[in-house]
């Protein structure tokens, strides 16, 4: 039998790997958190508090599940996502780091997303569940300078998630970035984000730069925009009548991004008609920041939902 070491703050904990079921990592009275096991590659923890249910896994340090009491599911996860590490899992919060988008000859959205994070630190108060899961990079090929992420998420009836970066390094780092949310909605048309009108956008589909959003939008695909826009947004979801409330951090644009039917139909890990359960709106900073030698950058987002 296989077992990995989780290190929780000061203590190192050895859970066994199993081959099937759910192994207890931690418990309160107020809530369990289990590692479970999906296949020889992936294990992902589930987490239960008496306010939430929720998943995360720790490749990728990407969030697959909340689902606060009394409420749907809140982000939509694809049923054909590769679940074996060889590429990053299509759906919850994907973390797009240290960059955004395409780089020549690397892979899309950087590689926070297609690592393994560790587990640091982990504890279940009567109000929330507290993890904190950390990426120290090495020296990546294509990249200079080592930094650590520090990812602090608190599961509860509000959902909080914070990204610390730190420059390990002499040199200033560039980055960009993105909290790529995949939120569950009845359907993109009916999932309208009124902040965003008055916004100036580029449209990545058509090319164009400097437009601004004069009417209202919603999330139906195929729709790839940045909107220079740091303030606050939330869906409006009329087919579910329910709102979901993004409040961001250090992050100037959200994008917005559906792939719409013809493309989703020619992507291998988003299930059929997938493209019709989610709204992408992805706290972001596409343009290129410079980190100073030694210094940190925190971003984050808190997400609540409520009935309309
Ligand atoms: O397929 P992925 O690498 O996960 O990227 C999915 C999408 O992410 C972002 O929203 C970008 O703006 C899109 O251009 C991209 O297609």
């Amino acid at each position: 039998m296989m077992s990995v070491n989780y290190k929780i703050g000061m203590k190192t904990m050895v859970v066994q790997l199993v081959t099937e079921g759910k192994e207890l990592i931690s418990e309160s009275e107020y809530g369990t958190v289990r590692q479970q096991f999906v296949n020889d590659q992936l294990t992902y923890l589930t987490i239960s508090h008496r306010l939430c249910e929720a998943k995360l896994s720790l490749f990728g340090g990407q969030v697959l599940s909340w689902q606060p009491n009394g409420q749907q599911e809140v982000f939509w996860l694809s049923r054909k996502s590769a679940f074996d590490q060889s590429r990053p899992i299509r759906g919850g919060i994907p973390i797009c780091w240290p960059w955004f988008g395409l780089l020549v000859n690397e892979s899309s959205h950087g590689f926070a997303r297609n690592s393994v994070w560790q587990l640091s630190d982990l504890k279940i108060g009567p109000d929330a569940v507290n993890i904190i899961i950390t990426l120290d990079t090495t020296e990546h090929p294509k990249w200079k300078g080592n930094f650590r992420l520090t990812q602090t998420l608190s599961f509860s009836d509000v959902f909080t998630q914070s990204m610390m970066m730190e420059n390990l390094s002499a040199q200033p780092l560039n980055l960009s970035f993105a909290l790529h949310s995949y939120f569950k909605v009845s359907h993109p048309e009916n999932a309208t984000i009124p902040a965003l009108v008055g916004s100036s956008f580029e449209n990545k589909i058509a090319g164009t730069k400097q437009i601004k959003q004069l009417e209202p939008v919603n999330g139906l695909g195929p729709i790839d925009n940045i909107y220079y826009n740091s303030k606050s947004a939330t869906i409006i979801d009329k087919g579910w009548d329910r709102a979901i409330e993004i409040n961001k951090s250090n992050a100037s644009q959200w994008v917005l991004w559906n792939p719409g039917s013809i493309t989703a139909s020619s992507m291998d890990d988003v299930h059929q008609h997938g493209e019709q359960e989610f709204v992408c709106l992805e706290a972001a900073n596409t343009q290129w920041l410079s980190l100073e030698a030694n210094g940190a950058l925190t971003v984050g987002q808190e997400i609540k939902v409520y009935n309309l």
